[in-house]
């Protein structure tokens, strides 16, 4: 059984693959925040910016097997484009506590090529096409190699120094939303300047108010 609290066709908003229209695929549920207001201060993750409880958003829902799961995704991609490749962002939530080997298997015969956006807590089922690492505070890491480690900036627990020698094809931070999120916007354009490998990855889906 999988747990979806929504899924929606929107633009990826982060990192590399900004730009790229997608399939978001949102699990329920994190293991590093309940997702309870107030739990927050007492959770490992604290700035978490997304409403993951629960299987009421909108195409959310509880799916018995991966082919309806696939099947479930593949509804949203629109029927009347033409041309481009279907394109699936598992997140979450906390989208390695549910996504398993037969969900990315039913997910590649629909048609998709697979991302996946971690707290980088948990192993990666095999197949998984592009795996986007976030670390968290003090949350131990599994996943020390992927395609893109994209850092909330800053955390005074979680630094840039920590993470740049691991095995990810891209390095990318991103201002941390919230009260401070202009201030934090400065100081990681300021971090990329001064230390040309991490790269600025700001969450464009807010910037022009799309999902
Ligand atoms: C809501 S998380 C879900 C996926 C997974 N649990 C994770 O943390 O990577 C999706 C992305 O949003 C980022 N994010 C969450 N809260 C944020 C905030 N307040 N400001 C900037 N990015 C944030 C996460 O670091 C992650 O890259
Ligand atoms: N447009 C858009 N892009 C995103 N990239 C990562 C997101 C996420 O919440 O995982 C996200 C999101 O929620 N919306
Ligand atoms: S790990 Fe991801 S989903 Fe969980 S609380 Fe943090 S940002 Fe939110
Ligand atoms: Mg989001």
């Amino acid at each position: 059984m999988y747990r979806v609290k929504e899924i929606f066709y929107t633009l990826q908003g982060e990192g590399a693959h900004a730009g790229r229209p997608a399939v978001f695929c949102r699990f329920t549920g994190c293991n590093l925040w309940t997702g309870h207001e107030e739990h927050r201060v007492r959770a490992i993750c604290k700035f978490c910016d997304t409403d993951f409880v629960g299987t009421d958003g909108s195409g959310g829902g509880r799916f018995r097997t991966a082919a309806d799961l696939a099947a479930a995704v593949a509804a949203f991609w629109p029927a009347d484009v033409a041309g481009g490749e279907r394109y699936v962002v598992c997140t979450g939530g906390e989208p390695l506590l549910q996504l398993d080997h037969a969900a990315v298997e039913a997910l590649h015969e629909s048609g998709f090529t697979v991302a996946v956006e971690t707290n980088g807590t948990r192993a990666a089922p095999p197949g998984i096409d592009w795996i986007c690492v976030s670390p968290k505070s003090t949350a131990e890491l599994v996943l020390t190699s992927g395609d893109e480690l994209k850092l909330v900036f800053p955390q005074h627990d979680a630094r840039p120094e920590r993470y740049e020698e691991l095995d990810f094809a891209r390095f990318s931070l991103q201002p941390m939303d919230g009260p401070d999120a202009a201030a934090n916007t400065r100081l990681a354009l300021e971090y990329c300047l001064t230390n040309p490998r991490w790269r600025l990855s700001l969450q464009t889906h807010k910037i022009v108010g799309i999902r």
